[in-house]
């Protein structure tokens, strides 16, 4: 099992969830309402469009019986009133060329039209299922970036939302074509002569079989082949993304094994499907090819012999050559209802994975009646707080209470992996407790808005994160319209105005993507710089300063003490210099906080704060008998 596989697939989510039975209806549904004035347009010149075409054949045969079999004595149109019509045969034959040229101009206008009108829909529609996905994207819980690969991801929102274009701008308009022609020549034919078109219609059945028996074929093998380019994609963006550890690690051979094996799977999953479609078209050619070959067969012995088995009605030679024309039409057009239900049924699952994504449940943005956080002074509480990672077999926080008033100074250690991390990020709500309750001012967070929740809380994590873009771009995230003032003023008290001056381009200097144009210790400093530029009245620091040298760490911590002095701050890190004077420590084990008081007391309670305090001080280089991995 590879890394991608563990992963559930996004379709799955639209079943669940309980959304139209068809994705393809519930598309309609959502998005024509807001398109629906050019949607109509679009709609009648298509249909407009496709009953031209057919009226040049009836022209023909009406031209042929009137002016040249002498089958007919005078010439009479459907649809045209007989006053229209001049009497004299010179005048005929100019009328009905005029209505050539006619027919041939209103062709080409409507043809114009529906193309235009179909692009804007098309466009229109997928800029809103663009930017709904992405929107779902942005509003999802963590717990869900840990389930689904961002690969897979990626792949819903482009060759999902393009398999989409493909049918809003193909599928969706041979549709309205193909249902049309259909039951215009059916009118047609049926008026023409239905005799004819009940013999032309009986191999119809057939078509119609073949295409419902290749759909229930088609459908489970797209599903396979869209999932497996879905784990395909997310292979490579992992591979992408973790370049450099490839790199050092020389593991090239092996991600490219995995590419190879994943890239097979894709392989298999659309040789399944092209063997199915290869049976289907062949003999779909066959029987187009036999119905037409047996409508002119039956067709010409008509007009030569008189009407064949229990036929009566008999047949004119321009009837003959009009129904020759529809006749193929009718087969063809049949025939590309298997093309229909081909893009039908691969945008289908296409649209179950895009409705998966934008109907993926989320707990955490989505209570109904959550409140707005108004003025925070930041007095934070945990309450017996417990929580599990939803893919972990143990609670990572058990039982955790602790209180810290507004302006308090609160330092979190303990080994790793102890849960201090997690602790701090429940109070964002990234993820939610599974038991107990976190207030800030008295109110429950998961009772508020989760926005403002976040624009109290101040947050640098232990991995810096900075966007493609400038310095002063990844200062300003924060507040984007904050000064230029007031961007430096938050680089010199992050210690980063120094080396952002001394970059080619000082605060216009490009990051990279990522970052990577930076060091580790300079991308801090600018996520802390971020973080003071937000003024917010609580404010975490994960590690913030792990990556920067220790002079560099006390320049920051001297320019941070007005920071903390003024607001609610928790402070994670290992380096226990850092957070020796906090008004408050914390002492985390195995998801539990086992100590608590100040620098001075827990030194005194000779704990687990004291040893891993005398191994900073270098007093000691001996693990403490709490840690010890093989226990003592
Ligand atoms: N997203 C996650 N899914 C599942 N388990 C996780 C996840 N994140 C962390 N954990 C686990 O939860 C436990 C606590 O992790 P946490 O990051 O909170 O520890 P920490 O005390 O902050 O450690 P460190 O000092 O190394 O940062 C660890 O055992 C970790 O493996």
């Amino acid at each position: 099992m590879t890394r991608e596989d563990r992963h559930p697939g996004i379709g799955t989510v639209h079943e669940e969830e309980g959304g139209v039975s068809d994705p393809l209806l519930d598309l309609l549904r959502r998005y024509v309402p807001g398109n629906v004035g050019v949607f109509c347009i679009a709609v009648w010149t298509t249909i407009l469009h496709q009953l031209l075409t057919l009226v040049p054949p009836y022209l023909l045969g009406e031209t042929l019986d009137a002016f040249f079999t002498q089958q007919r004595t005078s010439l009479s149109l459907v649809l045209v009133p007989q006053t229209w019509i001049p009497t004299g045969t010179r005048g005929q034959f100019v009328f009905i060329a005029g209505l050539f040229v006619a027919t041939a101009l209103a062709t080409a206008i409507t043809q114009a039209v529906q193309f235009v009108t179909f692009r804007w829909f098309q466009q229109s529609v997928l800029h809103d299922l663009r930017t709904n996905a992405f929107d779902a994207t942005q509003r999802l819980d963590m717990a869900f970036f840990e389930t689904e690969a961002t690969g897979n991801v990626m792949s819903v929102l482009n060759n999902d939302v393009n398999q989409l274009r493909d049918f809003l701008l193909g599928g969706l308009r041979q549709f309205v074509e193909s249902t049309t022609l259909l039951l215009g020549l059916l009118g047609f034919m049926i008026g023409l002569h239905w005799q004819l078109t009940v013999f032309s219609m009986s191999f119809l059945p057939l078509m119609l079989g073949l295409v419902y028996a290749y759909q229930q074929a088609i459908e489970p093998r797209y599903d396979d082949r869209r999932s497996a380019v879905g784990n395909l994609n997310a292979h490579v963006q992992n591979a992408i993304d973790g370049i450099e550890t490839i790199k050092t690690f020389s593991t090239e051979h092996r991600e490219r094994s995995e590419l190879q094996t994943h890239s097979r799977t894709f392989w298999q999953a659309d040789w399944r499907a092209a063997k199915v479609s290869g049976f289907f078209y062949s003999t779909r050619r066959l029987l187009t090819e036999v119905m037409s070959i047996a409508i002119v067969v039956v067709g010409g012995w008509w007009v030569l012999f008189g009407p064949p088995l229990a036929f009566s009605a008999p047949l004119t030679a321009g009837l003959f050559v009009t129904f020759l024309f529809y006749g193929r039409r009718l087969v063809k057009e049949s025939s590309q209802i298997g093309d229909l239900v081909d893009t039908y049924t691969d945008a289908r699952a296409s649209a179950k994975r895009v409705f998966g994504l934008i109907q993926y449940p989320t707990k955490i943005t989505k209570s109904a009646d959550a409140e707005p956080l108004r003025s925070v002074d930041g007095h934070v509480e945990y309450d017996d707080v417990s929580f599990t990672y939803p893919n972990a077999d143990s609670a990572t926080l058990k039982d955790v209470s602790f209180e810290a008033q507004p302006g308090e100074f609160v330092g979190l250690v303990g080994p790793t992996g102890a849960g201090k991390s997690t602790a701090l990020k429940l109070l964002l709500r990234l993820y939610d407790t599974d038991d107990g309750t976190i207030t800030i001012d008295g109110t429950d967070v998961s009772t508020t808005t989760v926005a403002s929740l976040r624009e109290a809380v101040g947050y640098v994590s232990q991995d810096p994160f900075l966007f493609g873009g400038t310095v002063r771009e990844n200062i300003a995230y924060s507040a984007p319209d904050a000064s230029e003032e007031r961007v430096i003023d938050a680089a010199k008290r992050a210690n980063a105005h120094g080396f952002i001056r001394t970059l080619p381009d000082g605060y216009d200097t490009d990051v990279g993507e990522r970052g990577v144009k930076l060091s580790g210790g300079q991308r801090q400093r600018i996520t802390i710089a971020r973080a003071i530029l937000k003024e917010p009245p609580i404010l975490i620091l994960d590690e913030a300063t792990s990556h920067v040298d220790t002079q560099t760490e006390l320049l920051i911590q001297e320019s941070l003490r007005d920071l903390v002095a003024t607001r609610t701050t928790f402070v994670i890190a290992h380096q226990l210099s850092t957070i020796r004077e906090a008004d408050q420590l914390l002492v985390f084990r195995d998801g539990r906080i086992v100590e608590s008081g100040d620098h001075e007391a827990l030194v005194e309670q000779d704990g687990l704060y004291a040893s891993l305090w005398r191994i900073h001080t270098g007093e000691t280089a001996e693990l403490p008998d709490q840690l010890h991995p093989h226990g003592r």
